[in-house]
């Protein structure tokens, strides 16, 4: 069940000349995590902030839990939206400790405040360090307190705005892997923004790609990196071959050779055939569908990416593991397990 939606928001900040959103319509499910990505000023935070009530749009309709909380000019304020908030530098209180600092968001009126600062701090681990000040925590420790004190009132939704982003490269795995566990152990709806693929590939059920304000494609990580809808969504996420391909009964031509494919039958003009590096393979023997001249082999410590061009000097990359030796071979047998198949034109 849908839990917030969004039907054609429009944002157009005053002195700007485009808009920051445009017509952006999305669900979000029940105990989902959504995760936005786009490029520096693709419409992230805007559309973050539209959702929390800290920015109101020029047109559109945001429901959330069954209620319309925008519609035209009328809006439910931010403080009674029940939203959570998680900002990039964690904005704790450095003068409380993480107790206080969890109490200070709860309602004052409710009876059991301790008790459900306490419990909230538990649930994020830090149950031995109720009475540190923040800056006696590491920072993937000052995250999982900024976590608890969004959802200690017990939002409708958790909103992260880059989450992630002020932690280093090692502890960046580790935090992300602990955030994801504690948001599915309470069950809460998620969305955050980042800008890194990573965070997002790994931690979200879904991902919602903005350029330019527009929504891209809305999709689950694995259809998003293997059947992008566009150039600029497959180019995110990492390098795409592309090859043009000329089909026939029962495969297709390409400037490489031929590809033994039965689906070729299917299309009768020019097709593009796309594949992520890692979806091909060198292989030793002849006799194997597609050649071409080795043009360069780069080594990444983990892997290598061989470049392989055909006799006009066009290129694919293929991913290999890294103990492989290129010297002194000229050319590369390759084939490709997995590829998708696009109509030209
Ligand atoms: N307060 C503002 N006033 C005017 N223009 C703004 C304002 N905030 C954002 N913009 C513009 O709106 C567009 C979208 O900005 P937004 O911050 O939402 O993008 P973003 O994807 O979050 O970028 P970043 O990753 O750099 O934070 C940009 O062109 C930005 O310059």
């Amino acid at each position: 069940m849908s839990i917030l939606s969004l039907t054609h928001v429009n944002k157009k900040y005053s002195q700007a000349k485009d808009f920051a959103v445009n017509d952006v319509s999305f669900e979000v499910a029940e105990g989902e995590i959504l995760a936005l990505v786009g490029e520096s000023g693709s419409g992230k935070t805007t559309l973050l902030r539209l959702i929390a009530g800290l920015e109101h749009p020029d047109d559109g309709v945001i429901s959330l839990s069954g209620q319309v909380i925008v519609e035209g000019k009328k809006s439910v304020p931010a403080h009674e939206r029940k939203v959570g908030m998680v900002f990039q530098d964690y904005a704790l209180f450095p003068h409380l400790t993480i107790l206080e600092n969890i109490k200070f968001g709860l309602d004052k009126k409710l009876p059991n405040k301790d008790e459900v600062a306490e419990e909230t701090l538990r649930l994020v681990g830090l149950k031995e360090d109720f009475s540190k000040y923040p800056h006696q925590l590491s920072g993937g420790q000052q995250q999982r307190v900024a976590l608890a004190r969004a959802i200690a009132p017990n939002p409708k939704i958790l909103l992260m705005d880059e989450p992630f982003s002020n932690l280093d490269t090692v502890l960046k795995d580790q935090v992300r892997e602990e955030i994801r566990q504690i948001i599915k152990k309470t069950g809460i709806t998620a969305i955050f923004v980042t800008h890194d693929t990573r965070d997002a590939l790994s931690t979200a059920d879904r991902i919602a790609i903005l350029h330019k304000g527009y929504l891209q494609q809305i999709d689950i990580p694995k259809n998003l990196y293997e059947h992008p809808v566009n150039a600029y969504v497959a180019n995110f996420f990492g390098k795409l071959n592309v090859m043009m391909a000329t089909p026939t009964k029962d495969g297709f031509y390409t400037s490489f050779g031929f590809i033994s494919d039965p689906e070729a039958s299917k299309y009768h003009e020019q097709v593009r055939i796309t594949f992520r590096p890692e979806h091909g393979e060198v292989v030793q023997r002849e006799g194997q569908q597609l050649i071409g001249r080795i043009a360069k082999a780069s080594y990444f410590g983990d892997h290598q990416i061989v470049k392989i061009a055909d006799s006009e000097g066009k290129r694919v990359s293929i991913r290999t593991n890294p103990g492989r030796s290129f010297d002194g071979q000229d050319r590369a047998h390759f084939f490709l397990w997995k590829y998708c198949i696009e109509e030209a034109f």
